[in-house]
């Protein structure tokens, strides 16, 4: 596991009523939290009473929540990492009215992603802001996938990623094969402005393109523009409808539902990449998937009935030992042989 972590991501928070055993979304209630403190306060102190009210009002992670709202004030990533005595020193006044604008913003199920700016993704940190996707930890396992593969060829490399939301995905790629270049595409244009945003940061810019696509609409652009590639690479939203209700406050509040939702049986967008990576890879060049455990096995049947050139090479675990990652492969058909 790499930087900072938080563990709740894509958990169902919906509970279920008891008379009629439906659905029902929590409802966030509005609570401004503890009044800013007439006397001083240590960090300590201030990530105590913070833990405490998450835990009161049933945020989430409240022990990280405040720790890591704190560290970031105090200019670190993590409580660990600030020196012990700064801990025990009390706070200035500003920092102190810092800390709680920014917990009383957690309190509103802000995800900390959200509320710090800024999240640790693999090697790089990315700049974060809602409503585009936060990077969740099981996509650097996806990361390293392609990486191990990419790392075998050699020359010039050139990758597609669909749906590319803060950048996590191709700019870590960059950022790992310096003989990479890569094109990354968003219906959003929020999630377009952030990856160029956080390329520019990482000095990553000259070696990727971003569009503002749409691949469902825009298929005819999308050809144009990319073709002839090594990999292609997507986290697509691939949530089934019907759990959208069910997300956790922090997710449906904040993030953007084109992220998640991938229709009734969650393949809408992934139908659209297989069939986009049948035309847009070289023979051999791979399609890694991000996808819902549910989802390989229907994945290598659709391929193999509508997609005669794309072969299905390999579903992977993740860190929970579910099925979430799939690798298919182009390969050349008789027709190109003719
Ligand atoms: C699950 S997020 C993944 C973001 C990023 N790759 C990551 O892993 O953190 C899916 C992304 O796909 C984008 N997306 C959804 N539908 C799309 C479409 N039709 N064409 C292009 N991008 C799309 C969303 O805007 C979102 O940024």
């Amino acid at each position: 596991m790499w930087g900072r972590t938080l563990i709740e991501r894509f958990t169902v928070g919906c509970r279920k009523s008891k008379s009629q055993g439906i659905r029902v979304p929590y409802v966030v209630r509005a609570c401004s939290g503890p009044a800013l403190p007439v006397d001083r306060l240590t960090p300590l102190q201030a990530a105590t009473l913070w833990r405490q009210h998450f835990q009161e009002e049933g945020v989430s992670e409240p022990d990280h929540s405040s720790q890591y709202i704190i560290a970031h004030v105090l200019g670190a990533k993590t409580f660990e990492s600030v020196k012990k005595e700064a801990l025990s020193e009390f706070l200035s006044p500003e920092k102190t009215e810092q800390i709680w604008n920014l917990c009383a913003k957690r309190l509103s199920r802000m995800p900390v992603q959200y509320v710090i700016e800024e999240w640790d993704f693999r090697d790089i940190t990315l700049k974060m802001r809602p409503p585009v996707f936060i990077p969740r930890p099981e996509t650097e396992e996806l990361v390293e996938i392609v990486l191990s593969d990419l790392q075998k060829k050699s020359g010039p490399l050139c990758m597609v990623e669909v749906g590319c939301g803060s950048g996590a995905i191709s700019l870590s790629l960059l950022k790992g094969l310096p003989q990479l270049k890569a094109v990354a595409l968003d219906q959003s244009e929020n999630a377009v402005n952030l990856t160029k945003e956080n390329a520019l940061r990482l000095g990553l810019e000259n070696r990727l393109e971003i569009y503002h696509f749409d691949i469902l609409k825009d298929a005819a652009t999308v050809l144009s523009h990319c073709s002839g590639v090594s990999a292609m690479v997507s986290n697509p939203p691939y949530l089934y409808t019907e759990d959208m209700s069910s997300l956790q406050p922090e997710i449906l509040c904040y993030e953007d539902p084109a992220a998640l939702d991938g229709g009734a049986d969650g393949l809408a967008l992934i139908k659209q990449v297989l069939i986009l990576a049948s035309q847009i890879l070289l023979n051999h060049g791979r399609l890694y998937l991000e996808v819902d455990p549910r989802h390989p096995p229907l994945i290598q049947r659709w391929a193999e009935s509508h997609l005669e050139e794309l072969q299905y090479v390999v579903t992977k675990q993740d860190f929970n030992n579910r099925p979430r990652f799939c690798i298919l492969q182009k390969e050349e058909t008789n027709e190109d042989h003719k």
